[in-house]
């Protein structure tokens, strides 16, 4: 595994997730761990075309307070098949202990099969803030304002 610079993820293996590789940053400058499905060797695990499929991943994580997990499509596969996270990027929280899951889509024109091992999707850890909501009644006035959708112009 390469070494990285940065808070622990720790993790628990679920039995399904038996020999996999862990999550993995492939390059050193990496953004995202590439994820792998824990889908069973002889189990089907076949996406229709316009069909989603929720993958299990085959850990638990434990992401350090004051941080999210991204779940973010691979470009090769959306590239290449047509598949992409369907709620993209799925958040996972901080506070979350169940399995991490990947909901995939098929926009492509043939059926996917997901095996054993495929990296399926990529997950960035990034700060995230939580605020105080009050209500108040009154903005600050800015130069935007309301302005939005495309009011600079294209
Ligand atoms: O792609 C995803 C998205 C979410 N989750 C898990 C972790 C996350 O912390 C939890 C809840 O996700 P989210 O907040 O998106 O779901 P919700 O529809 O708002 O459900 P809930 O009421 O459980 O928060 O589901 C995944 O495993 N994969």
């Amino acid at each position: 595994m390469r070494d990285v610079i940065g808070p622990s993820l720790h993790l628990i293996r679920l039995p399904h997730a038996a020999g996999l590789e862990l999550p993995s940053y492939e390059t050193a400058g990496a953004a995202g761990m590439d994820l792998r499905a824990a889908v069973e060797d002889d189990a089907v695990l076949e996406i229709p075309p316009g069909k989603r499929a929720l993958v299990p991943t085959g850990f638990i994580m434990e992401i350090p307070q004051g941080y999210e997990a991204q779940i973010r499509p691979r470009s090769g596969l959306a590239f290449k098949n047509g598949i992409t996270c369907l709620n993209t990027p799925g958040t996972i929280d901080s506070d979350y202990r169940g399995e991490v899951k990947v909901l995939l889509i098929n926009h492509g024109e043939e059926s996917f099969r997901v095996t054993r091992g495929m990296r399926i999707a990529q997950m960035v850890i990034a700060p995230v803030t939580q605020v105080q909501v009050r209500e108040i009644n009154e903005t600050t006035a800015t130069a935007r304002g309301a302005g939005g959708f495309g009011s600079t112009g294209v």
